[in-house]
């Protein structure tokens, strides 16, 4: 895909002092603002889980980007990130505690099993001269994701998923931006891109790992919530820091875990012409 403009910024749309570590830790050629929004985190409940963190992560971006707008921020030749992270237990979401005891109980459950983690990522691309993006943006239906478990969905099924996502007439379909096919990267993640004319337009993935706990005591739990690390964190743990002594084993990206998977990251980023093992950015 030909890049006809480059980003000049990556704003982070995210209020997470780890997704802001994070990918200051890949050292872009440009540099990183934050913005958080205030983005209402409720979802259908019929969605799965990748779906939830592609969903949610592109609605932050989207969030971010209708504001640095309206905020007459000089966001053009902007790239937008969002991020979103959810911890699964036996297909159940497990969210941020709402509070010590909400913590305390949901490590119990935890406690010597493994259980799935799903970090989303988005990216949109606010070029210089508008040129409609802003309505594009707020048309850009979530795409669909198949499994990633062997169980693959069609192409074709693909896309009636992506329209049927929001309800429109045929003339308005034609101007929503289209997603690509599938990119799949194995354990890394999966992820698709949305063209406006010749250039990329937004970028959303998710990547996938399982987390194993050992077996934790009553007193080590109650210990661990007592020091507060849970409490802002999806599943009431932090992969990072102290939370590390609660793990037996990790599959998948510890990166994305902690709440932004940079492997998958660095892939999306190449199509809009931001790569930090490049010198620079190609102009
Ligand atoms: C599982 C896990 C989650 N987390 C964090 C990552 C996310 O910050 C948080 C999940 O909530 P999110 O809603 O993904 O993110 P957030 O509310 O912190 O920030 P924002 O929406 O503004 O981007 O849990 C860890 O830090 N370590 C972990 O091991």
């Amino acid at each position: 895909m030909n890049v006809d403009q480059l980003p000049n910024c990556l704003v982070l749309a995210s209020s997470s002092p780890r997704r802001r570590e994070l990918v200051g830790a890949l050292r872009l050629p440009i540099p990183i603002e934050v913005l958080a929004t205030d983005t209402d985190e409720t979802v259908c409940p019929e969605l799965n889980p990748r779906m939830i963190v592609a969903e949610l992560s592109l609605r932050k971006a989207v969030a971010a980007a209708q504001q640095l707008s309206r905020e007459s921020h000089p966001s053009h030749g902007t790239l937008v990130l969002g991020g979103d992270t959810i911890v699964v237990l036996d297909g159940e979401v497990l969210g941020k505690p709402l509070d010590a005891e909400d913590a305390r109980q949901t490590l119990r459950r935890l406690s010597g099993r493994a259980h799935e983690v799903y970090s989303g990522v988005s990216l949109l691309f606010v070029p210089e001269s508008d040129q409609g993006v802003q309505e594009q943006l707020a048309q850009l239906a979530t795409p669909a994701f198949s499994a990633g478990d062997g169980t693959e969905v069609p192409a074709g099924l693909l896309d009636i998923a992506d329209k049927s996502a929001r309800l429109l007439d045929g003339a308005a379909i034609n101007r929503v931006p289209v997603w690509g096919a599938e990119e799949l990267l194995g354990d890394i993640g999966r992820w698709r891109v949305a063209a406006a004319g010749s250039s990329p337009l937004a970028a959303t993935g998710y990547t996938r790992s399982e987390v194993r706990f050992r077996e934790l005591s009553e007193e080590e739990i109650s210990a661990y919530v007592a020091t507060g690390d849970p409490l802002d964190k999806a599943g009431s743990y932090g992969v990072q820091g102290l939370g590390s002594v609660l793990i037996e084993k990790i599959e998948g990206d510890f990166y994305s875990v902690m709440g932004l998977p940079l492997a998958l990251l660095y892939q999306m980023l190449l199509p809009f012409g931001v790569s930090p093992l490049r010198q620079g950015i190609e102009r």
